[in-house]
């Protein structure tokens, strides 16, 4: 097993001879190797795989597994004793499912088909359906209350499977041949109408057929009468024709001989005509350019006249020209002298316009430097303005510092007062006490007797007075510094050049100054305005007396233009006229050029004439001479053409017998292409494939004109005819025929298989009978076995019908009355039911035997019994049993624990039982 269910790794398990025990706890995968073997066998319902869809077989994983996408199983059984008929002795059954849903089986590795395989194993006692695999819902159904489900085991022990699926199959095949046949035999119903009808429309068609071959033998005998009938005639035809064409020939002889003659005179006379002819040519030339000259000469002196004439016209012309010429140049001079005057009058006037315009141009310039010196004053006077008014501002705010300071000054001078006065008071202190020192000093000098002998107290005397004049001398000057400093002293300061009002009488005085400038400039402005009034007024007079002068200039140009013009006209006369003198001179040059070269070409015409007379003289008698011998030469030629008229009149008639014979004769002959023609046309066939009977014909027209009419009487009788009658109804038939040879074929297959399923039927109910004997027999005896004591009954329900009869089972357990099976306990039915399994085994052993749990019901010493039993039949078959009873367990040779080491996937252990050691290890494992 690989991948199968819990079975996710490849598992191999060996069943060894006897009874194995399929051991291990709940869900650990036993009952996984019962599905697996009915599954390789074909399983196909999902029910009895405990799986809802097939896919469910495959492993799907565990918490730490994938799943897997493949399932396999192999059953490898001996075919030692040919249990099935394969030349070998193994045999390995392999089925694989992959998750796509794709499946396969294989036959000792040989892919095979579900049927094949089904089939191979019928009647083995192994299978899907066969009592080799008992499981408790197996018993169930072998116990279960519709006899008629119980047969399959009495079938299969009686091999009779095979022949029960042949008679199924011939009995599908009846119904299916009978079906066939009915519905061969609609539509062979349905042909044979077509084919009635076909068949009489094809006598009809066949009939048609024969009376239109008639007619066209009838028609073509007709047309080869037609045929022979030109025959006959274009022979007669040519015949005539031939002899016509002789008389033709001779008369076309003598023709010739004499046009040949006629042909050599006519030579010589055209000869002599051409040459006639062409003296006349040169004749006529002559006469053409003598007619030529006279009228070129004629033209020429014309010519001549007319430019002698012309020549006078242009010299008379010449001289009125001349005259109106010098009439004009006197005219001329006079407009010259019109103009020097008038040019002479424009420059004095151009002189007075310079004047004028210079006059103008200074007066302007003029007032323009006067309104330029007013706006400079003007704006001198802005800038004035604005130093004022910045002075002014100054002004305003010196005065205001003025007050503010004289303000401050006069309170301090009122604080200052007291200190001077105390000033004052000390100093005035001071000097009295200078005063009183002084004449102490004074009295102390006057007190000493001799000065020399109180030296000493005078130094003493001189110093204390000298230390207290200091002393005083300090006092006075501090004093006086107080004084000084509290005396007012802002009036000097104000005063002082830097002070302030010195600055204020500064501003006064400038301001004067600007106003004083203001005025000058506005008077100045004044009077400039006023010098530009008087010039404007100047400059407008100016201007009007200049326009006035420019008007003049202007009409006296016009007036000398038009002079100049009038003067320059009478040039261009002047000038003209020049040029036609002169032209009119160079005209009558030419035309006396001319005159000398006409002249001279009447001289050389006049030569030409007289040679041209010469010639035509000449030629007139060359033309007489020809003309004579023309007239003799046409005289014998006129004779010659009389002879020849005769003969072509003879040749004339025979030609015109000759072509209405060969009008006729074609005539036949296209008579003749047309039978052809219209016959191919009319039967797609040949006239001339029937040529060869020609003159065989014994019928004339008229007889087989009859015919023919008879023919289409017939045919017209027919009516109306399906022309594809014939192959349709061979069509229908061959149809009809296969059809019926179908039907004989199904019912001689349909006799058969009656036959066969007749003899199925028989051997079956035959085989049937003799197994359920044996097994009713067997029953009873493994049923007493089994309970020890008891009774247990098999019967037919429909003897009569040996192969649909249900089979019912009668249990008597040891001291109950006999009842229906249904009665029994869980642990009866299953004892039954096992008696019924070696019933059957004892008629027909199965290879292997599954018993899944099959004991689970049973008490200990019924458990005895069982085991006992199958120990019997281990001989014989191969026996697995899933079980967790320890006494069946204990009958087993063999042990095979199933484990789940890794949770979810099943592992398979084999134990073998026999040493004292692995009685161990299964007691262990038992015990586990
Ligand atoms: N497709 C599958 N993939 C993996 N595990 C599966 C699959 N199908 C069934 N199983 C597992 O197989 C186990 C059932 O196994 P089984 O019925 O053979 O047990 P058992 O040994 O017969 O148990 P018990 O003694 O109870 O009858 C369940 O645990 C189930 O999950």
């Amino acid at each position: 097993m690989f991948g199968f269910k819990s079975f996710a790794d490849k598992t191999e398990i060996e069943f060894t001879n006897g009874i194995s025990a399929l051991l291990g706890p709940n869900g650990c995968g036993k009952s996984n190797v019962v599905d697996a073997i009915k599954w390789v066998l074909g399983e196909q319902a999902t029910r009895s795989l405990r799986a809802e869809k097939m896919e469910d077989i495959i492993f799907n994983g565990t918490e730490d597994r994938k799943a897997l996408n493949v399932a396999e199983v192999t059953l490898t059984l001996e075919n030692d004793e040919d249990l099935v008929q394969v030349d070998a002795p193994e045999l390995s059954v392999k089925r694989r499912l992959f998750r796509s849903g794709e499946s396969e089986y294989y036959l000792n590795n040989t892919p095979v088909k579900l049927k094949e395989l089904r089939e191979l194993f019928l009647d083995t006692g192994i299978g899907k359906s066969a009592y080799s695999i008992m499981e408790q819902g197996k018993i169930d159904q072998i116990l279960s209350t519709k006899p008629e489900e119980r047969r399959y085991i009495f079938e299969e022990a009686a091999s009779i499977t095979k022949y029960k699926v042949k008679g199924q199959e011939a009995e599908r095949k009846l119904r299916r041949t009978d079906e066939n046949i009915r519905q061969v035999e609609s539509i062979l119903s349905e042909v044979k109408r077509s084919y009635d009808s076909l068949e009489k429309q094809a006598g009809k068609t066949e009939q048609y057929h024969t009376l239109r071959e008639q007619r066209f033998e009838l028609e073509r005998d007709l047309n080869l009468l037609k045929l022979r009938d030109y025959f006959e005639k274009k022979d007669k035809k040519t015949r005539n024709l031939e002899e016509v064409g002789k008389e033709r020939n001779g008369i076309k002889t003598t023709i010739d001989s004499i046009n040949e003659h006629l042909e050599e005179n006519l030579d010589q006379v055209n000869t002599m005509e051409n040459e006639l002819n062409d003296s006349n040519k040169r004749l006529y030339g002559l006469t053409i350019e003598k007619s030529n000259l006279s009228s070129q000469l004629s033209m020429i002196h014309e010519r001549v006249r007319e430019l002698e004439d012309k020549i006078q016209q242009d010299k008379a012309q010449e001289h009125a020209i001349n005259e109106k010429k010098s009439r004009l140049e006197k005219e001329r001079d006079e407009k010259q002298k019109q103009i020097q005057d008038y040019t002479k009058r424009l420059t004095e006037v151009g002189e007075n316009i310079d004047d004028f315009t210079q006059s103008i141009k200074t007066s302007e310039q003029r007032v323009s430097a006067n309104e330029k010196e007013e706006k400079r004053l003007e704006l001198e006077n802005l800038d004035y303005d604005v130093q004022m008014s910045n002075l002014q501002q100054d002004l305003q705010h010196l005065t205001d510092d003025i007050v503010h300071e004289l303000d401050e000054q006069l309170k301090k001078t009122s604080e200052n007062m007291d200190e001077q006065k105390e000033a004052r008071e000390l100093l005035l202190e001071s000097v009295q006490q200078l005063e009183k020192l002084i004449s102490r000093q004074r009295q102390n000098y006057d007190d000493l007797a001799s000065p020399a002998d109180q030296g000493e107290a005078i130094a003493g005397i001189l110093t204390r007075g000298l230390d207290e004049l200091s002393e005083i001398h300090g006092t006075i000057a501090e004093s006086f510094q107080r004084y000084s400093d509290a005396a007012p002293s802002f009036i000097e300061d104000f005063l002082a050049p830097e002070g302030i009002i010195t600055r204020k009488r500064e501003i006064d005085s400038r301001l004067l100054e600007l106003r004083n400038n203001i005025e000058n400039n506005r008077k100045l402005i004044t009077g400039l305005a006023e010098e530009n009034r008087s010039l404007q007024e100047k400059i407008r007079e100016y201007r009007g007396t200049l326009q006035e002068l420019l008007v003049n200039k202007e009409r006296m140009k016009g007036q000398k233009d038009a002079v100049q013009s009038e003067s320059d006209g009478i040039d261009q006369q002047i000038n003209e006229l020049d040029a036609r003198i002169l032209e009119n001179r160079q005209k009558i040059a030419e035309d006396e050029g001319r005159l000398k070269g006409l002249e001279g070409r009447i001289t050389e015409l006049k030569k030409d004439k007289d040679e041209l007379l010469k010639q035509e003289s000449s030629l007139q008698k060359e033309l007489q001479n020809l003309e004579k011998g023309i007239s003799s030469r046409n005289k014998d030629l006129s004779k010659k053409e009389k002879e020849l008229q005769k003969h072509m009149d003879q040749l004339g008639k025979v030609q015109a017998r000759h072509e209405t014979l060969q009008i006729e004769l074609t005539e036949i002959t296209t008579e003749m292409k047309n039978l052809y023609t219209n016959f191919r046309e009319r039967y797609s066939r040949d006239l001339s494939e029937f040529e060869d009977s020609i003159y065989e014909i014994q019928h004339d027209t008229k007889t087989i004109r009859e015919e023919i009419a008879s023919v289409k009487d017939r045919l017209k009788s027919l009516g109306s005819v399906n022309l594809m009658a014939i192959e349709e109804f061979a069509e229908v038939k061959e149809r009809f025929d296969f059809l019926n040879g179908q039907l004989e074929d199904l019912e001689t297959a349909k006799n058969d298989l009656q036959e066969v399923t007749t003899q199925i039927r028989d051997e079956s109910a035959r085989l049937f009978l003799e197994t359920y004997e044996q097994i009713k027999k067997n029953f009873h005896s493994m049923f007493r076995r089994l309970f020890g004591g008891g009774r247990g009954e098999l019967k037919l329900t429909d003897p009569e019908n040996v192969l649909e009869s249900g089979i019912e089972i009668f249990a008597q357990p040891p001291g109950k009355k006999l009842e229906n099976i249904t009665l029994l306990s869980g642990g009866e039915r299953s004892l039954t039911a096992v008696a019924m399994l070696f019933a059957t085994y004892m008629v027909k052993p199965s290879p292997f035997c599954l018993l899944d749990e099959i004991d689970a019901a049973l008490d200990e010493s019924n458990v005895g019994r069982f085991i006992n039993m199958l120990m019997e039949f281990a001989n014989t078959s191969q026996f697995i049993v899933i079980t967790h009873n320890k006494k069946t367990v204990a009958g087993a040779s063999t042990l095979l624990g199933i484990t789940m080491e890794e949770s979810g996937v099943s592992k398979a252990v084999s134990i073998r039982l026999g040493t004292g050691e692995t009685d161990e290890t299964v007691r262990g494992y038992l015990d586990r």
